[in-house]
């Protein structure tokens, strides 16, 4: 077992001289809003308050990186009815390998005193995955077809974009979907044609132009019946008509959906047609779409990603997938911080990837809720995998693809293929 501690002391004068001059705001950047409560039951005592800032410091020096990579928020302190100290930590602390922490803090009036001792997993390279998504995939049936594992539509594509909506369709199938028709603007038909096999393509009256246009809309309508899960958005660019597609789509299709990339852009321009919705939405946004669409700046977005991203669900009854490093699903007041991937999949192509996967697991009858959390953890456990064969900086959009497979036998027996050879 491989084990660090940390220790910290504070003097409860500086906190007090910090709580005189800045109180709120010290308070809401340091402390979880079960913390807070805590303290405000303990009379605001600056002792406490000098104990549970200690009590992250050395947990921050035991976890081995300092406050920084870990910060404050990520650990919450809530105490058993004896008093003791309990260590709760997000996912990302998770991901560093932790099994376990312990914490002791005492205090006389002028200091305050902490000691963390922390338990990291014997196999630091170890894939962890998260308790909530174990069983979400079973076992395929034996005796089934391909008609018990969804049909998926994936719409997107225009000229010049082919790539997006070819990686979304391709991880649709490799996550399992029976069948995945692709429909993309009739200009693309033959070049989609030659590149997808498995896949079947379908076409969008488009006037020639290569992208969608208005007149399109009874074709996708038409092609969404008896779909078990569509997705939208992928490479289809910044054309005007994409906004009178999407709100026709959502106002007329009782089909669970994701949106993504430019429908997200189309959708910023009109958030409200959100509320005509017949069935479940995902909506998948990089750190720049969810600007866009609650026209705040990314900065804001990246300083309270958390809190956007249940905003945005809370309002429109929709699941937020949130993307970037450690991506958050919400739903409601449920959150899920996803700790797989690495910075090899800042890439272009990566997120049209995820598209699909959440499309396919939708598809095959997962609650949209855990289907968006369990196709972020692939996601990021087949970049994992990619990176583990090409390296950060050379593996692309098609070796997560590549490496889906792998992920998923990882989730269902707990091996690697290659583990299969030893
Ligand atoms: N092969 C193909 O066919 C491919 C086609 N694709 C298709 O391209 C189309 C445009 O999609 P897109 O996402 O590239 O452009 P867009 O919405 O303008 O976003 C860029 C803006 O957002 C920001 N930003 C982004 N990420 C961020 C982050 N993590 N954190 C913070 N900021 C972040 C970024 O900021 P900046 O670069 O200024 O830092 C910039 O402002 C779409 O149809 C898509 O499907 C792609 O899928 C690739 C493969
Ligand atoms: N540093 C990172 N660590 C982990 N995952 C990342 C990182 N950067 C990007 N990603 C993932 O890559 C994907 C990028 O999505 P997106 O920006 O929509 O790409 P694209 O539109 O080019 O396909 C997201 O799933 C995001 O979470
Ligand atoms: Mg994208």
């Amino acid at each position: 077992m491989n084990m660090s501690v940390g220790i910290d002391i504070v003097r409860v004068d500086r906190i007090e001289n910090i709580l005189d001059k800045k109180r709120n705001l010290f308070l809401s950047k340091i402390f979880t809003i079960n913390e807070i409560k805590y303290i405000k039951e303990k009379n605001n005592s600056p002792q406490t308050i000098a104990g549970l800032f200690s009590a992250k410091e050395s947990i921050s020096k035991a976890i081995g990186t300092g406050i920084g990579k870990v910060s404050f928020k990520d650990i919450e302190i809530s105490h058993d009815r004896f008093g003791k100290p309990i260590v709760t930590i997000n996912e990302k602390v998770k991901s560093f390998g932790i099994s376990k922490i312990d914490l002791a803090i005492t205090h006389e009036k002028e200091y305050a005193v902490s000691f963390a001792e922390v338990e990291f997993n014997s196999n630091k390279n170890a894939v962890n995955i998260p308790e909530e998504l174990k069983g979400l995939l079973t076992k395929r049936n034996p005796d089934s077809h391909k008609g018990d594992y969804g049909k998926v539509l994936i719409i997107g594509g225009s000229r010049g974009m082919t790539g997006s909506i070819t990686l979304s369709s391709k991880a649709s199938m490799r996550t399992g979907s029976g069948l995945v028709y692709t429909m993309v603007p009739e200009y693309l038909e033959t070049i989609m044609s030659i590149k997808l096999t498995e896949e079947i393509v379908k076409i969008a009256k488009d006037n020639g132009k290569g992208y969608f246009i208005k007149e399109a809309l009874e074709d996708i309508l038409n092609n969404a019946k008896g779909k078990d899960a569509l997705a939208i958005g992928p490479g289809m660019g910044t054309y005007k008509d994409n906004i009178y597609l999407l709100g026709e789509i959502i106002k007329n299709t009782n089909v669970p959906m994701v949106i993504d990339a430019d429908e997200l852009n189309a959708l910023s321009k009109d958030i409200d047609m959100l509320k005509n919705k017949k069935n479940s939405i995902v909506i998948t946004p990089h750190p720049g779409e969810m600007a866009r669409l609650l026209d705040k700046s990314i900065k804001e977005i990246e300083s309270n990603r958390i809190y956007y991203a249940k905003y945005i669900s809370n309002k429109y009854d929709i699941v937020t997938v949130l993307k970037g490093n450690n991506t958050i699903v919400s739903y409601k007041d449920q959150v899920y911080i996803n700790n797989s991937g690495n910075p090899g999949m800042a890439k272009a192509g990566s997120g049209d990837v995820l598209t699909g996967i959440i499309t396919s697991l939708i598809g095959q009858g997962l609650e949209p809720f855990n289907a968006a959390k369990l196709a972020v953890y692939i996601h990021g456990l087949a970049g994992d995998f990619a990176k583990d064969k090409k390296g950060e900086y050379s593996m692309v959009a098609s070796d997560i693809i590549e490496n889906i497979g792998e992920a998923i036998n990882f989730l269902l027996t707990n091996k690697k293929f290659s583990s299969k050879l030893n």
